[in-house]
């Protein structure tokens, strides 16, 4: 498969305090990635590197072979990286249709942007039909529930036709139902984008991961099926002594 992401010698410190530390991570173009990791491994500060939100200390990290670390958020936007947010980004009262319409217009000049377009543009409608939110469309964002929220954010993301998502927690909150949904959803996007999902949901995990990058205290753990990381016993150490339900999702079905 063909490297898309390639970060290498990744080092993030905050004011002496390393939140990432020499991280060599690849991803490969139509994996469906989930990165794991206990509170404070440096999930969201790597997601915060790879979209240009936080400059690392060093390191590169590349994308499609362009190097990112330097480029602005909205050049990285450009080049086909979209990411989710812990909290939302939904506008409430525009529609579920003017919000993707507004997602996907990051490319057109800002008074097209803000100009009202009575046409549905394919990669809008493409997003709606993927999200199954399509009859919701004329809604305003306020009346969604939170999955369909988040499936609305996803949605906001597949308008801008990026090639790799980053999802930080996407079902973080949402119902047994809704998790399943949206466990389906990163399916059905992983067969024609790479996505990678930042997520501490252990269930989901088993059921919708694959390949699984796990890190701790800013490195590397480990990587490797779903099994292959319940049964490091390195993982089993970091996450013991951590919550009971977050240790016993984990290592249930590794012993
Ligand atoms: N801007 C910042 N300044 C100082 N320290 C920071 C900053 N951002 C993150 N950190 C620290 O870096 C470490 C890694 O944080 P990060 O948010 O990346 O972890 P995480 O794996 O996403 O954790 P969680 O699962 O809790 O979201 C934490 O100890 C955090 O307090």
């Amino acid at each position: 498969m063909t490297e898309l992401l390639q970060i290498r010698g990744l080092n993030v410190v905050f004011s002496g305090f390393r939140a990432v530390t020499d991280l060599d991570l690849t991803v490969s173009a139509g994996e469906l990635r989930f990165l794991i990791g206990p509170n404070g491994a440096g999930k969201t500060t790597l997601i915060d590197v790879i979209t240009g939100l936080t400059r690392p200390t060093s390191g590169s990290v590349r994308f499609a072979g362009e190097e990112l670390v330097g480029r602005r958020e909205h050049r990285i936007v450009q080049l086909g990286i979209g990411r989710t947010f812990q909290t939302s980004v939904v506008f409430e009262q525009l529609t579920v249709l003017e919000n993707l319409d507004l997602a996907a217009s990051f490319r057109r000049p800002l008074a097209a942007r803000l100009r009202r377009r009575r046409d549905v543009s394919d990669q809008v409608a493409a997003a709606l039909e993927t999200t199954g939110l399509a009859e919701l469309a004329y809604r305003p964002a306020a009346v969604l529930s939170h999955g369909q929220r988040q499936w609305l954010e996803i949605g906001m993301l597949l308008a801008q036709q990026p090639r790799l998502l980053l999802l930080d927690e996407p079902v973080a909150g949402m119902s047994r139902d809704e998790r399943a949904r949206t466990g389906e959803l990163l399916r059905q996007v992983a067969r024609d984008h790479t996505v990678v999902v930042v997520e501490h949901d252990m269930d989901f995990l088993r059921r919708f991961a694959s390949t699984v990058t796990v890190l701790h205290e800013g490195r590397l753990l480990c990587e490797g099926t779903v099994a292959q990381v319940q049964a490091d016993p390195r993982v089993q150490e970091v996450y013991l002594g951590r919550s009971r339900k977050e240790t016993a999702g984990l290592v249930k079905e590794a012993s």
